[in-house]
């Protein structure tokens, strides 16, 4: 029988999870470390909020987050894969971030109340969603009047010869690496077919739209190989 994708992607981090950190850095050539430290720029986090990180993994961004409001505010990390959550579980700890809890759950149906959050972001997470809108909607619908969601994800390059250059890499070599590195070949060979499926900037910028969000705006990095995209709740 065919697997879901929900199930596909909940198999594909349950058994990457030890490795995640050092491939993040392998498969994207270190870029990935500048987009996240450029995308916290761009928000300008204040002292004191409240923050979401929707499919938090090893909770890279839940601790940034959690640096930003301070011992004032509050981080929730959210994912669905456990073993995921305890490589996050146990970096939190070391850095005695007590503002910050990380949950069990699925980002299709977020386990809060409507308008909880100043912020909420979701990284590298959104193309492995069942439905992006209604993951968009869900942000949407937790977040605090006022508040600003962030989507940090791959895209879709457009200038012709890195386009292709870029497919190659996530088709052939990326796995390779995933199978020298992390002994995960059909893993690795996912993040490529999640990766070439989701939409480029304007169209996920729509999609923002249709969620019900303002002022949408984003920023390719690296030529488009990742983006930002900012929405607010009026
Ligand atoms: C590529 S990792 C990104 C982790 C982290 N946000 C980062 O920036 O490094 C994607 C994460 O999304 C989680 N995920 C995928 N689908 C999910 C869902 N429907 N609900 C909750 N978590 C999900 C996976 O378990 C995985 O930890």
């Amino acid at each position: 029988m065919q697997q879901s994708k929900e199930q596909r992607v909940h198999n594909v981090f349950e058994k990457i999870s030890d490795n995640y950190d050092k491939m993040n850095s392998v498969i994207s050539f270190q870029q990935h470390i500048k987009w996240r430290k450029d995308t916290m720029r761009r928000m300008n986090v204040q002292p004191g909020s409240k923050a979401l990180d929707v499919c938090c993994g090893t909770a890279d961004w839940t601790i940034a987050l959690a640096e930003a409001v301070g011992p004032a505010g509050k981080v929730t990390g959210l994912d669905f894969s456990q073993n995921m959550l305890n490589v996050g579980k146990e970096k939190v700890k070391d850095l005695g971030l007590e503002q910050v809890t990380l949950i069990h759950g699925n980002a299709m149906e977020l386990p809060f109340p409507d308008n909880s959050f100043d912020y909420v972001t979701i990284g590298f997470g959104l193309r492995n969603v069942p439905d992006y809108l209604q993951v968009l909607k869900e942000i949407y619908r937790v977040l605090k009047p006022g508040g600003m969601a962030v989507c940090l994800e791959t895209s879709q390059p457009t200038l012709i010869g890195y386009k292709q250059l870029y497919y190659f890499y996530f088709r052939f070599i990326m796995p390779l690496f995933g199978k020298l590195l992390a002994k995960s070949y059909r893993e690795y060979a996912w993040l490529h077919e999640s990766a070439r499926d989701f939409p480029g900037m304007r169209e996920l910028a729509k999609l923002f739209e249709r969620a019900g969000f303002n002022d949408v705006k984003y920023k390719p990095y690296s030529g488009g190989a990742a983006a930002v995209h900012i929405g607010k709740k009026k």
